[in-house]
């Protein structure tokens, strides 16, 4: 059964893989594993093909087998670039291999995590322990609470091996606009991201908070592509994008751009340095964890996907700049999903596009080489089906077997397997093969593509630097990648790539927007006509300007209409609110830059809401300039969606939610009504005044996670105390400096956030997270009278896990695939998303109740 293709039309979890959430107790994979049994885990078809196809060596045929049919390894990936980075690998390296080295289940030795040795500076790792062994072991236990508790802060994500090799491959910079063509569930993306705003490094001091690039994150499922906002919400950026596109016809979006030395903005179509098609494959390479692939398999659910593979690699290509790099990747193991789509796109490219060799790169990945030659089975049933020319070349009797016979077969006592070459292969079916496109009856030959064949120039086209990783050479998933470069010659000029054109383009249109606002504000004032002419006149200015703030009615140039008449020709309507650029002049964005002491590093019209008003109601995000340029294609109305955005792009979500609304409290002396949120702190903090952030010691802080809105006059005495009192009430970021604190040090700086209330202060994290923090540094929870570490389970989580138990059932009741990635991605993201989001509703409640009491209190006193 595919993954996450549109094979399986009409059946959800055959299209996307059955997108069906499970309990972070892993209870339900486990089961799956338990029930199922080995028994379930064989397929002859399966081992008919592969044995076929001559992409395992016979000696390794065993191998490749038992490995397919053990359980796949937990791995996860530490993520880069945070002050979080280097602890948590020092954690792993001094406290847990130590601790888990010497562990026995059930009398024997369980080996402790390994560093993946290709993965940079140790932040890939791989625990070969059976679950049960991890579950039923006091050390291991210790050590998956660790895990879940920073996986739900965002520290560490669960990632299969495999998948994160892709990534690595297209060397992300951060002046590059990415394109992750089929994102969801959105694992990679991470990474993509992760990159963006550092080099793979365990050093924080590399992290650039607002760095020139995008990072487009699209998948074809509406709900899917939703699942990225969560997803991409763990690794907050203002430069993420999420959207909902069918990627083989990924549209051409028109944005400012302004060549080098040039005075002058042009509109050009946006070409990506950097895309990763990761493409819906039919999956065989995840048969470890999906087991439902073992009964639904057969070779021609690769070749049904093909055509589909094929459309997207080449749109990729074709978006993908001159010089540029794109990634095609599939977790499937087959040739017709693998080679024969890269040989196709290679051939429609004319030379324009070749295969980069990346032998040298990653040595300590093995990985084979890719193939030149495979054999195709593109019909389900028998030959007879295409009408193949009976005198075809090839056609053996076997070959002519019916479906029914196969399946006779398939059933017939198995024999022993492996190692024996041609005894071990009769034990298995034969397949419908077509030797070559030509032998197909003419009216099959318009409906099945010739580029499923090898065409003799595969060696030519260098398919030997495609990469295959196997299963039983490192313990892990089967994967697939090609590396391609684009050199068409075309658009030298392109070579810095686009983003930073893009941000020069933004400049220039903002000093223009600039010089005429200051011309609007010199005249005096209107009466009412005069005003309403004015309007007129500004939008007719702004029009030929280019309005750089994007559109809206507020100023003038919105085209009326609805946004659910609008949606893809023949797809879904398109529903989602508008993302609108708050005018720099806004009373609420300027109270804002005020109060926080933004320095001018802080683009006040990089800050966006979702609202047609462009008012910012209760959320504002904080996307890059680059963004801007982007989502308001530099102008008023250019988008063709009545708020300015390129509607073909079906636009989800964009930046990182930066300020959250907190005017519950009625103080008359709350000068700023926003908070900073938890997750833009690392985006925010290196642009806000040093004499605006408070400073605190370590033992101030061991103080605020103890005690939640404790009185000012209970903080311990001190600066930190005094500074407080005079602070006005509201919002503040606080630096902790290293330390000691019974006999726990922290290293180096970091940077919560608070709320000052009248006669009260809060650490402003939500419980999970201060009590990972409080691990973190303390070696235990300090916010918990018993120490040990708190995790959030919300009512919406567990009716979600309820739910999500309910539809795997029934799934699994109906042979359906789980896809084990989304689950993942579900256990990484959402419910520690909608845990935080309850959690903060909380503390904004507590935070009202407090200012409020706190302001009888002032009173009283
Ligand atoms: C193999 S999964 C991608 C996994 C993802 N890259 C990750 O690392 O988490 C394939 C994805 O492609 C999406 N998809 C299927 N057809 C598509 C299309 N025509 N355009 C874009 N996405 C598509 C599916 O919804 C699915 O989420």
């Amino acid at each position: 059964m595919p993954r996450g293709g549109k094979g399986g039309r009409g059946r959800r979890g055959a299209k996307h893989g059955g997108g069906i959430a499970r309990s972070r107790d892993d209870g339900g994979r486990s089961n799956t594993w338990q029930s199922n049994g080995p028994a379930m885990q064989t397929n002859k078809y399966f081992e008919a093909y592969y044995w076929d196809q001559n992409i395992v060596n016979p000696d390794q045929w065993q191998a490749f087998l038992d490995h397919l049919r053990a359980p796949l390894p937990t791995s996860f990936r530490i993520t880069s670039g945070k002050p979080t980075t280097a602890i948590l690998i020092e954690q792993m390296q001094n406290f847990y291999l130590p601790y888990l080295s010497n562990v026995k289940f059930e009398g024997e030795q369980v080996p402790p995590p390994k560093a993946l040795p290709w993965y940079p500076e140790s932040m890939g790792w791989q625990i070969d322990v059976k679950k049960n062994a991890l579950r039923k072991t006091e050390q291991f236990q210790k050590f998956q609470q660790f895990l879940v508790h920073e996986t739900e802060v965002g520290n560490i994500s669960r990632q299969e091996t495999v998948s994160m090799i892709p990534p690595l491959f297209l060397n992300v910079e951060p002046h590059h606009i990415v394109l992750d063509m089929c994102a969801a569930p959105g694992s990679k993306t991470a990474q993509l991201i992760e990159a963006l705003h550092s080099p793979l490094t365990t050093m924080a001091e590399s992290y650039d908070p607002c760095p020139p690039g995008i990072v487009i994150a699209n998948d074809a499922d509406a709900k899917r592509a939703h699942m990225l906002v969560h997803q991409s919400a763990r690794l907050p950026s203002p430069n993420i994008v999420v959207a909902n596109c069918d990627a083989s016809r990924w549209p051409s979006v028109r944005v400012p751009w302004n060549a080098k030395g040039s005075e002058s903005v042009q509109e050009r179509t946006m070409k990506f340095d950097r895309v990763l098609a990761d493409v819906p494959c039919s999956g065989d390479g995840t048969l470890r964890k999906n087991l439902m692939i073992w009964k639904d398999w057969h070779p021609h659910n690769g070749s049904s996907l093909h055509p589909l593979q094929l459309r997207i690699l080449m749109r990729g290509l074709q978006s993908l700049r001159n010089g540029g790099r794109l990634v095609y990747s599939t977790c499937s193991l087959n040739p017709i999903e693998d080679e024969a789509v890269v040989a196709q796109a290679l051939r429609d490219c004319k030379g324009t596009v070749k295969l980069v060799d990346q032998s040298h790169a990653f040595p300590e990945l093995i990985r084979k080489k890719g193939v030149f030659t495979w054999k195709v089975c593109p019909t389900k049933g028998s030959k007879d089906k295409l009408n193949v020319a009976k005198t075809a070349e090839g056609e053996t009797e076997g070959e002519q077997k019916s479906e029914e016979k196969i399946e006779g077969e398939q059933k017939a006592e198995e024999k022993t397997e492996g190692g024996e070459g041609s005894s071990y292969r009769d034990t298995l079916p034969q397949l419908p093969y077509v030797e070559k496109h030509d032998d197909l009856a003419p009216e099959w030959r318009e409906k099945v593509p010739k580029s499923l064949w090898p065409q003799g120039d595969e060696e030519a086209l260098g398919l030997d630097k495609c990469m295959r990783i196997l299963p039983q050479d490192q313990n892990t998933g089967g994967f697939f990648v090609a590396v391609l470069e684009k050199d068409d010659g075309s658009e030298p000029e392109l070579s810095e790539g686009m983003a930073h054109g893009m941000v020069r383009a933004m400049g220039l249109k903002d000093a223009t927007v600039s010089k005429q606002e200051a011309a609007n504000t010199a005249k005096r004032p209107l009466n009412g006509d005069e005003e309403e002419e004015s309007n007129k006149r500004v939008k007719t200015d702004a029009d030929v300007a280019g309005d750089a703030n994007g559109a809206g009615p507020s100023n003038g140039v919105a085209v009326e209409k609805k946004p659910e008449d609008i949606g893809q020709p023949g797809g879904a309507p398109y529903r989602e609110d508008p993302m609108v650029y708050v005018d720099q002049n806004n009373e609420q964005s300027q109270s804002i830059v005020s109060f926080f002491g933004l320095t001018d590093k802080f683009d006040k019209r990089n800050l966006l809401v979702r609202n047609r008003d462009a008012n910012p109601l209760r959320s504002a995000y904080f996307t890059s300039t680059s963004v801007r340029a982007l989502i308001t294609c530099g102008g008023a109305g250019k988008g063709d969606h009545p708020y300015g955005n390129p509607l073909k792009m079906r636009l989800i979500n964009s930046g990182v939610r930066s300020f959250a609304r907190q005017d519950s409290g009625k103080d008359p002396q709350l000068k700023c009504k926003w908070r900073v949120t938890s997750d833009a702190i690392p985006v925010l903090r290196p642009l806000i005044e040093a004499k605006k952030i408070l400073h605190a010691s370590i033992s101030d802080f061991a103080f605020m996670i103890s005690n939640h809105y404790p009185k000012l006059s209970d903080v311990p005495e001190g600066d930190f105390r005094t500074a407080l009192q005079n602070e006005d009430i509201g919002s503040h970021l606080v630096d902790i400096a290293p330390g000691t604190y019974q006999d726990q040090k922290l290293e180096r700086t970091i940077c919560v956030p608070i709320w000052r209330a009248p006669a009260s202060m809060n650490l402003m994290l939500e419980r999970q997270e201060k009590s990972a923090l409080s691990y973190r540094i303390f070696g235990k929870d300090l916010s918990n009278p018993s120490g040990a570490r708190q995790f959030v389970v919300s009512k919406a989580q567990k009716q979600a896990q309820a739910q999500a138990n309910a539809k795997r059932q029934q799934k699994e009741e109906q042979s359906m695939k789980i896809d084990e990635d989304e689950l993942e991605a579900l256990e990484n993201a959402a419910a520690s998303t909608t845990a935080a989001k309850e959690e903060q509703e909380q503390q904004e409640e507590t935070a009202a109740q407090v200012e409020e009491e706190g302001q009888e209190l002032s009173v009283d006193v």
